[in-house]
């Protein structure tokens, strides 16, 4: 695996991200909602360096079912607190065809969010994404499948403390796995 951001890039572009959230919204309480399962560790290290009034909350969604390729969008907003006239920011870990925030962001919209910002640790730089580009961004990456600080690959390698790339022989020893 090649590391593509180390831990302490990490560290670094997660407290520039919450700062420029924090000079955006100054002050002012927000919802902040976690989209999982990918932004789980993001998450708990950016709402800790959150200095506003914030409820919590989580809502699913997933297209990739563990694999590389996107499928078909499921959102599961079960679990998801009220956001009606709530300023709410939308936490993912990374956007790529740019589908999930979009969608996700649509659907908190028709809730009765008052507003939907979206923070990403990571954007791809890529063609064809769709829909608005995220509204904070800590890292842009090029066009590779990464993993690790949340992101998986078959559900592994969330826990990794960094982010990399899988080479080939990796992804297909995983598969095999
Ligand atoms: O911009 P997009 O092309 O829509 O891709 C981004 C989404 O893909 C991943 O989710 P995934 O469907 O893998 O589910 P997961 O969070 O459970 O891993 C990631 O966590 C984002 O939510
Ligand atoms: N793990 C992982 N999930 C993704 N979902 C969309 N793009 C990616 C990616 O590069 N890695």
């Amino acid at each position: 695996m090649r590391t593509l951001i180390d831990e302490s890039q990490l560290d670094d572009g997660v407290s520039k991200l919450a700062k420029e959230i924090d000079s955006n919204y100054g002050g002012r309480p927000i919802t902040v909602v976690a989209v999982m399962t990918g932004s789980l560790v993001l998450f708990a290290d950016l709402i800790r360096r959150l200095s506003m009034p914030q409820r919590v909350g989580v809502i699913h969604a997933s297209s990739y079912r563990g694999g590389t390729q996107a499928g078909k969008l499921e959102i599961d907003s079960k679990m998801l607190i009220d956001v009606q006239n709530r300023d709410v920011l939308l936490v993912d870990d990374i956007y790529d065809t740019g589908a999930t925030l979009t969608k996700l962001s649509a659907a908190i919209a028709e809730m009765g969010a008052s507003s939907v910002s979206t923070a990403v640790l990571l954007k791809k730089l890529r063609p064809k994404q769709i829909g608005p580009k995220p509204d904070f961004v800590a890292f842009e990456i090029p066009d590779e499948f990464v993993v690790g600080y949340g992101l998986d690959y078959l559900d592994m390698y969330r826990n990794l403390p960094f982010i990399g790339v899988l080479e080939p022989d990796e992804i297909e020893a995983t598969a095999r796995q």
